[in-house]
């Protein structure tokens, strides 16, 4: 088992879907639900594996490139699950920052990874926004870290005010793009460009 799946209790998961199969009114044991239960604790499992993930870890690899201008990674696809209604909302995360004096540098991939870390959590999209912008601007000891995350959320559309098209904005800046409007203008015309 990948470590980060320890601490997940899947029959626990796989009784509390049971019973929600009841309360809707369905039949947990007619054949085409009978093992929907541990699908779906399955799915949880991997939908909510941010939670025992460690941000310090994505980030631990720097490389000495003594680049100390703009990085940018763009159109990032995201994907998590809205802590109200437990409905996925997923879209795109730009994810921008200006290494530190020393021009140290991570890997593009481990951006994505950082997004995927904090997506797959019961969450907000103004938390999950800030967290990577915090988590970059924290453990990568940055000059600024800037955030944008783009997304629908399925509570939105498929429930409640119904209305699917609609989509969300957010953003999360830290150090020099908080300080220095044409930095910040630098990064976001490069979002907008693509
Ligand atoms: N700020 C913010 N709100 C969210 C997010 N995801 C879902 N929501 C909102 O959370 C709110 C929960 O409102 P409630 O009134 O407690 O729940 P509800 O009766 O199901 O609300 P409706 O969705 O309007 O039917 C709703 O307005 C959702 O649109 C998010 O990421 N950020
Ligand atoms: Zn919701």
């Amino acid at each position: 088992m990948a470590p980060e799946w320890s601490g997940f209790d899947a029959p626990r998961a796989e009784a509390a879907v049971r019973e929600l199969l009841l309360a809707i009114g369905e039949d947990p044991d007619r054949e085409g639900l009978r093992d929907t239960p541990a699908r779906v604790a399955r799915s949880y499992q991997e939908l909510f594996a941010g939670l025992r993930s460690d941000p310090s870890l994505v980030l631990e690899r720097v490389f000495d490139e003594n680049h100390e201008e703009l990085v940018l990674v763009r159109d990032i696809p995201m994907f998590s699950m809205c802590e109200h209604h437990l409905l996925p909302f997923h879209g795109v995360a730009h994810v921008a920052y200006i290494p530190g004096p020393q021009g140290h540098v991570t890997g593009l991939s481990k951006l994505a990874r950082l997004v995927d870390l904090y997506a797959r959590r019961p969450q907000v999209q103004e938390r999950l926004t800030s967290q990577i912008a915090d988590a970059l601007d924290h453990k990568l000891d940055t000059r600024g870290a800037l955030v944008v995350i783009d997304a629908e959320h399925q509570c939105m559309s498929a429930r409640g005010v119904r209305k699917p098209g609609a989509r969300t904005t957010t953003s999360a800046v830290r150090g020099i793009f908080k300080t220095s409007a044409s930095t910040r203008a630098e990064a976001l015309n490069l979002i907008r460009s693509g």
